[in-house]
């Protein structure tokens, strides 16, 4: 079986979807063809004849998220820091993400902080979190409160805060034609919910980077 079907099959399953049957990669190369048609192109020209092709695998690269398991990412944790517990913060984690009304790029940067329960997480993970959301159709809100949710869920920390902050480019390229209009959208659970001092602390240490 072509790979990318098989891996398109693996998206299916771990993205609990309805069980749709899924188009072959001729199937996605012949729908390219058609929106190039559709926009007033001639797919038949020397620098259309691969862009098919092309598609497919940055589909397959950008919405590679589908396909995997946050779980798997936030599962090795370590014990032996010596007893911390307090705040770790991990922020301005650049992502580029698509909208799910047009599909278009989403781009911005994530904050996260959680509050350790005996054990921590390596740093690049919480990076490789975001990245596996980024890499679904998304809406801000959304986005935001799965990866809140999965580091609870997987970590179960005293609490989770994830800000994200980005620009929509469905907002910037048509429709309202805003540039540089960025979306703030929070989520806070735990400790950040149920204390606005532990909120607070956050939000001051992503505004001064811990100076003052
Ligand atoms: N809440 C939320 N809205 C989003 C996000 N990304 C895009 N949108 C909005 O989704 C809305 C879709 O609105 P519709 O009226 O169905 O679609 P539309 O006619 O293309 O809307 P316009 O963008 O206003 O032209 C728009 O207001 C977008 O700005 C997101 O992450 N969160
Ligand atoms: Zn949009």
């Amino acid at each position: 079986m072509d790979a990318i079907v098989k891996k398109f099959e693996d998206i299916a399953g771990a993205a609990s979807l309805p069980d749709v049957e899924r188009p072959s990669r001729a199937e996605v190369e012949a729908a390219v063809r058609t929106l190039l048609l559709w926009i007033g192109e001639n797919p038949e020209r020397e620098g259309l004849l691969a862009t098919p092709d092309r598609v497919a695998k940055a589909y397959t690269e950008m919405f590679s998220g589908y396909g995997r398991d946050p779980a798997d990412e936030l599962g090795r944790t370590f014990e032996e820091v010596a007893g911390f517990d307090d705040l770790v913060i991990e922020k301005d984690i650049t992502f580029h993400s698509h909208c799910e009304h047009h599909m278009v790029p989403i781009i911005g940067k994530a904050h996260i902080g959680y509050l350790p329960d005996g054990k921590v997480v390596g740093l690049s993970k919480l990076a490789r979190v975001v990245d596996i959301f980024a890499q679904r159709l998304q809406t801000q809100e959304a986005m935001t409160a799965q990866i809140a949710g999965a580091i609870q869920d997987v970590l179960n920390p005293r609490g989770v805060a994830v800000i994200i902050e980005a620009e929509h480019m469905c907002m910037a390229m048509r429709g309202i034609r805003k540039q540089g209009a960025t979306t703030l959208t929070t989520t806070f659970t735990g400790a950040f919910r149920d204390n606005p001092e532990e909120q607070v602390r956050f939000m001051s240490l992503l505004r001064t980077g811990g100076r003052g």
